[in-house]
C-alpha cells in the first residue's frame, strides 16, 4: 500500500478491500516493473484535484436533504479529465478516487487523449423520483461548473446514471455559460449530439475482449457458457451481444437476485421481462432462481462480473469455476482473489481493458462533436472495435514480453504512457 496517499480514510474499510488502496497497489506493482522514478509514483498515487460539494435537495414531500457529491480528477497529463458519474448508495470518496485513477490508465491504455476522473453521489437512485433526480443532478452540476467543461473534464454515465442525467448536466452547464455546450458530457442523447452506439458500447467492448481471449485459446463464442452478474447498461448489452454471437448465457443477476437456465437464457425475452418488472428479472419463466453469490460460482467457461467492486474475494474465489473472468465492472476482483485466480491459471481480463468500449465511444462522440460530422452506427462500432482489438493485442504482447499477468501488463502500458508524458512535459527527468 502507498504511504504517500493524501486522501482521508473516511470509512473504516480494511485495506485489502478498499478500492483506492487496491488501485495504489496495482500502480506500485506497475511502477516496480517499469522502474519508475519515486517522484512520478508519488505524483500518480494521488488525485490532482478532489472536489466534494453539498447538494441540498427538496424532496417531493417538502423535506430538505443535503447530499455529498464528489468529483475526483486524477490526472490530466494526456488530455481533459474523463470519467463517469455514479449514483449508488455505497459511493465513497475513496471509491470515486480509485475509479478516477483507473480511468487514467484505461484512457492511456486505449491510446485516447484523455486523463482520468470520476464522480459520484451516495444515493440509491431508485429511492428518488425523476424530478428529485433532476434537481440533484442540476445542483451537482452547478456546484461543479468551474471544474468541468469540454477542454477540462468531461463526465459520462456510470452505475445509476444514463443519457438522461447527461442531458441534464449538458443543459445546466449550457445555461450557466450562456450557450449550448454539447461537448461538456458524453453518453448524451442523440438529439443533442450523442453518438450512435454509445449505449451498447461498454457491453460491446466486453464481448470483443472475450471473443479475442477465446480465439487465443483456439475457441469461438459459439456455445461458450457465460454467467453475468449485473443486467444494467453493461451487463445487459454484453448479455445480448454474446447471445447474438451464439454464446449460451446460462445465468444473469441483478441486485435483487438472478436466474439460471442450463441450456441458456433467451436474453431478448429476459430484457423484455425486466423492462416490465422495474428491472427485476426474478420470476422469469423457464429459468431457476439463483442468488448473486451462487451465480459467481456456477460451472461455466466465462464469468462476467458487471456490477460492483469486490465481488470475487478471498472468501469465494476458490469456488469460482470459470476459466475466463472478464471484468466488465471496475474492480470486481480483489487483489487477493486476483492472485488466487492467477495461481490456478484462470485468465482474468482486466477492467481497464475489458470495459473500455464505453470510454472509447465517448471519445468518438467527442470527436464527432468537435468536427460537426456524425457517423452511422456501423462506423462507430468499427472504429471502437479497432481500438479495442489493438489494445487487447498490446496487452497480450506486453504480458508475453515481460512474463507478467494480463492486469499488470495492462497497467504497465497505461502507467508507462502517462509516466512518459509526464517526463516529456518536463515534470520529471
Ligand atoms: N456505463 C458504462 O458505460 C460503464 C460502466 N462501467 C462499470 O460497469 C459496472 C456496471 O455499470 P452499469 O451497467 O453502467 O450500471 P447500471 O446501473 O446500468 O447497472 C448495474 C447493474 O448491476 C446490478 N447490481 C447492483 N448491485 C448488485 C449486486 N450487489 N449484485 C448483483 N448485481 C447488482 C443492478 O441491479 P439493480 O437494478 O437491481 O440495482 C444492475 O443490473 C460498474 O462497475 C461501472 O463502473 C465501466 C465502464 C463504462
Ligand atoms: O465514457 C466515459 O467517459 C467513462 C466511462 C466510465 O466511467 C468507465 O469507463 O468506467
Amino acid at each position: 500500500m502507498i504511504s504517500t496517499s493524501l486522501l482521508p480514510l473516511e470509512t473504516p474499510t480494511p485495506a485489502h478491500i478498499c478500492p483506492f488502496d487496491q488501485a495504489c497497489s496495482y500502480l506500485e506493482q506497475a511502477a516496480r516493473e517499469l522502474k519508475l522514478d519515486q517522484g512520478i509514483l508519488a505524483t500518480l498515487s494521488n488525485p490532482r484535484k478532489v472536489v466534494t460539494v453539498s447538494i441540498p435537495v427538496k424532496r417531493d414531500d417538502g423535506e430538505v436533504q443535503v447530499l455529498a457529491g464528489h468529483r475526483v480528477q486524477h490526472c490530466d497529463i494526456l488530455g481533459p479529465y474523463k470519467g463517469g458519474i455514479r449514483y449508488h448508495q455505497a459511493v465513497t470518496l475513496r471509491e470515486v478516487s480509485a475509479l478516477a485513477m483507473l480511468m487514467t490508465w484505461k484512457c492511456a491504455l486505449l491510446g485516447i487523449p484523455y486523463g482520468g476522473a470520476k464522480g459520484g453521489i451516495a444515493i440509491n437512485p431508485k429511492s428518488y423520483s425523476v424530478g428529485e433526480l433532476e434537481r440533484i443532478t442540476r445542483r451537482y452540476t452547478s456546484e461543479l461548473i468551474k471544474d468541468i467543461g469540454p477542454a477540462v473534464d468531461i463526465p459520462a454515465p456510470d452505475m445509476g446514471t444514463s443519457a438522461r442525467e447527461m442531458a441534464w448536466i449538458m443543459d445546466t452547464y449550457s445555461v450557466n455559460v450562456g450557450h449550448a455546450v454539447p461537448g461538456v458530457v458524453t453518453g448524451k442523447p442523440l438529439s443533442i449530439g450523442g453518438s450512435r452506439g454509445r449505449e451498447m458500447a461498454t457491453g460491446r467492448g466486453v464481448m470483443i475482449t472475450v471473443r479475442e481471449a477465446l480465439a487465443d485459446l483456439g475457441k469461438s463464442l459459439a456455445g461458450v457458457r457465460v454467467a453475468i452478474q449485473g443486467f444494467g447498461n453493461v451487463g445487459g448489452a454484453a448479455a445480448l451481444l454474446l447471445h447474438q454471437a451464439g454464446a449460451k448465457v446460462i445465468a444473469v443477476s441483478t441486485g435483487t437476485g438472478g436466474v439460471f437456465a442450463q441450456d441458456g437464457l433467451d436474453i431478448p425475452a429476459l430484457q423484455a421481462y425486466a423492462a416490465h418488472n422495474r428491472r427485476s428479472i426474478v420470476g422469469f419463466p423457464q429459468a431457476e432462481s439463483i442468488t448473486n453469490s451462487e451465480l459467481l460460482t456456477l460451472p461455466c467457461d466465462v464469468l462476467i462480473p458487471a456490477a460492483l467492486e469486490n465481488q470475487i474475494t478471498e472468501e469465494n474465489v476458490h469456488q469460482v469455476q470459470a476459466t475466463i473472468v472478464a471484468e466488465a465492472a471496475n474492480g470486481p476482483v480483489t487483489l487477493q482473489a486476483n492472485q488466487a485466480l492467477a495461481a490456478r491459471g484462470v485468465t482474468v481480463l482486466p477492467d481497464i481493458l475489458t470495459n473500455a468500449g464505453g470510454v472509447v465511444v465517448s471519445y468518438l462522440e467527442w470527436v464527432q462533436g468537435l468536427s460537426y460530422v456524425f457517423w452511422d452506427e456501423e462506423r462507430v462500432n468499427r472504429e471502437m472495435e479497432q481500438l479495442m482489438v489493438r489494445a487487447y493485442h498490446q496487452v497480450i504482447e506486453q504480458s508475453q514480453l515481460r512474463q507478467i499477468p494480463l492486469r499488470l501488463a495492462a497497467y504497465t502500458l497505461g502507467v508507462g504512457r502517462v509516466a512518459q508524458a509526464l517526463s516529456d512535459r518536463g515534470l520529471y527527468p
